[in-house]
């Protein structure tokens, strides 16, 4: 179980401090979904750093399975199981795609698994593999990059921030496939931020994050009702 009490981040702004994630409290069981959502500024991106280790909580503990991840930095959350993938991936000239994957899993993976885990993120494993990571790839296809990184090997948490964020219709579709297969092997805790119904309706449980406060939390059953009414829009999500 992941569990986060009472997490506050504050940042300076011209040297009045502002709380972006204020004393939130939540939990994600064993092989749960979590879908974050909420208005654009709301605090969703600012929380995900903190929990996986790029921003420093000001107050607060992170524990997952049992052990206090809090003081962790990136390196050691990620060895202790986090990972996660941006709403803007990191490009790393001079790596193919085919090591980008290997490094990710944590040992040299046959062609036929890299092929398996690009057509995952709709990726042409023939045209990919020798790719390098740089400025030549698309956003869409960095950001797909980036899942199938992700995707390489089990991890004990999940972290994906606007998954959805710069990926055309078809991929996103093959996405969202990919994501139900995942939840639904239950082994892995997911936290999926999104502003996408489709997404948001995958989740078990869905919290709505406003002004750095948790607004609402509750169940697919609960929530839905809530968010989208008789309506496909949803109320909160604040599309861009
Ligand atoms: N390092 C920082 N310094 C100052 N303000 C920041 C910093 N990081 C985030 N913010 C501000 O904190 C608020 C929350 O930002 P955050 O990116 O977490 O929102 P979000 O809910 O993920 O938004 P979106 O839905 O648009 O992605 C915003 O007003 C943002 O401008």
């Amino acid at each position: 179980m992941l569990e986060v009490k009472n997490l506050t981040f504050k940042v300076d702004e011209n040297g009045v401090e502002r709380s972006i994630v204020q004393d939130i409290s939540f939990t994600v069981e064993d092989g749960e979904m979590l879908v974050i959502t909420g208005p654009n500024g709301g605090g969703k991106s600012s929380l995900a750093k903190v929990l996986i280790g790029i921003e420093k909580a000001d107050a607060g503990q992170i524990v997952l399975d049992g052990e206090d991840i809090t003081e962790y930095d990136i390196d050691h959350r990620a060895n202790a199981g986090v990972g996660f993938a941006f709403q803007q991936p990191p490009r790393f000239k001079g790596m193919t795609v085919e090591r980008l994957l290997s490094l990710a899993a944590g040992k040299p993976l046959a062609e036929c698994d890299c092929c398996e885990l690009l057509s995952g993120v709709g990726l042409c494993a023939n045209e990919y593999l020798k790719r390098e990571i740089d400025g030549t790839l698309s956003g869409g296809e960095m950001k797909r990059l980036e899942i199938a990184t992700v995707l390489a090997k089990p991890h004990k948490l999940c972290v994906f921030d606007e998954p959805e964020a710069g990926i055309d219709l078809w991929s996103f579709s093959m996405l969202v496939d990919q994501f139900e297969k995942i939840h639904s092997k239950k082994d892995q805790k997911l936290i999926l931020i999104s502003h996408q119904e489709k997404i948001i309706k995958m989740a078990d449980r869905i919290m709505v994050i406003e002004d750095g406060k948790i607004r609402s939390i509750g169940s697919k059953e609960e929530m839905v009702p809530k968010l989208f009414g008789e309506s496909s829009d949803c109320k909160c999500a604040g599309r861009k």
